[in-house]
């Protein structure tokens, strides 16, 4: 059975404050990011897909089921708040056999998954801890592991490495990857363009309540590519005169010149003028288009990427 997630034309509103604007977006298995600035409205996507907050107009299917009609979407759909707490007076154990509880596993279920899922995140060591004595990383290791209970096919997961170091953020990355790679669908906000372009299958940007852009990754930042005057360099003999004569801006730069072609103008035309004209060209080298400069270009800001 297919796990997509299908929003359609959905308009949820807190009082007179309108979150998102008749989105329509579709999530198919694999890691789909979705970034935005603060306020944008990603939280309120995830509520909706996960059945905990119901749309004003629009709707939502989780593999074609509308999670607020259906309550079966509790085990199949797991969504992991900003900031989720677990409680510090009990084990880790516990707070997993709580929230097995909450779900309605029963008690073989309930112990057999918690088994499970504590090995999938690393935590197996940490079951008879008490909560409160869990670093960050572990933390939220186990509250993925608590979200896992279920065995949901989707899952969002919102701003999950968020306050992690490094080496306990990458950790965290490397098991939700391999979550993707088994064939769930994985939401993840994140504000970190670095993990960003390491994780994501599907690019989704939303701006202000509407999604500004929606694609595969490599596919989103090719396009970008295409678009707009870009910055070539070309060892060649070529001279500036040339340039000049074709209309295009050059300037040296080590062997050769970096020269600014026109939107309208592709790489191998340039290149076969020159060598049309008796020039030789040694060596092409594009300027890469990154992850950083598309998000700047589609939401008009600038984001921290903190590696
Ligand atoms: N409980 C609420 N009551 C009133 N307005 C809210 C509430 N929750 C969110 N909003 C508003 O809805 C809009 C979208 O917020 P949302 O939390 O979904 O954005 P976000 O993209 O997740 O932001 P962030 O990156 O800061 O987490 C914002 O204008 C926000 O102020």
């Amino acid at each position: 059975m297919s796990s997509t997630v299908v929003f359609d034309s959905v308009r949820p509103t807190y009082g007179d404050v309108t979150a998102l604007d008749d989105i329509s977006v579709a999530f198919d298995p694999g890691f789909n990011v979705v970034l935005g600035p603060n306020g944008a409205g990603k939280t309120t996507l995830f509520r909706i897909g996960a059945g905990i907050l119901p749309p004003d107009a629009g709707g939502v299917t989780v593999a074609g089921i509308d999670p607020f009609a259906d309550q079966s979407v509790k085990t199949r759909v797991g969504y992991l708040p900003h900031g989720t707490p677990l409680n510090g007076q009990l084990t880790v154990s516990e707070n997993l056999d709580y929230w097995g509880r909450v779900l309605g596993l029963d008690t073989r279920t309930r112990d057999a998954r918690i088994e499970q899922t504590a090995k999938t995140m690393a935590v197996d060591d940490l079951l008879d801890r008490p909560a409160t004595d869990l670093s960050r990383g572990q933390r939220q290791r186990v509250t993925i592991a608590r979200v896992l209970l279920g065995d949901p096919a989707v899952l969002f997961l919102d701003e999950p490495t968020t306050g992690l170091d490094p080496g306990a953020a990458r950790s965290l990355r490397d098991q939700l990857d391999a979550l993707a790679a088994e064939g769930r669908t994985l939401c993840y906000s994140t504000h970190n363009l670095y993990e960003a372009e390491q994780l994501a299958d599907e690019l989704t940007v939303i701006k202000d309540g509407t999604v500004a852009a929606q694609g595969p990754k490599d596919e989103l930042i090719g396009r970008l590519r295409g678009e707009g005057a870009r910055e070539v360099y070309l060892e060649s003999d070529a001279d500036n005169g040339t340039f000049a004569a074709l209309g295009i801006e050059a300037r040296e730069s080590r062997d050769g010149w970096v020269v600014t072609l026109p939107e309208d103008q592709s790489v191998n035309d340039l290149i076969t003028v020159l060598i049309e004209r008796g020039f030789t060209i040694e060596r092409v080298q594009e300027e890469e288009t990154s992850l950083e400069e598309l998000y700047g270009r589609l939401t008009g800001e600038e984001e921290v990427s903190s590696r």
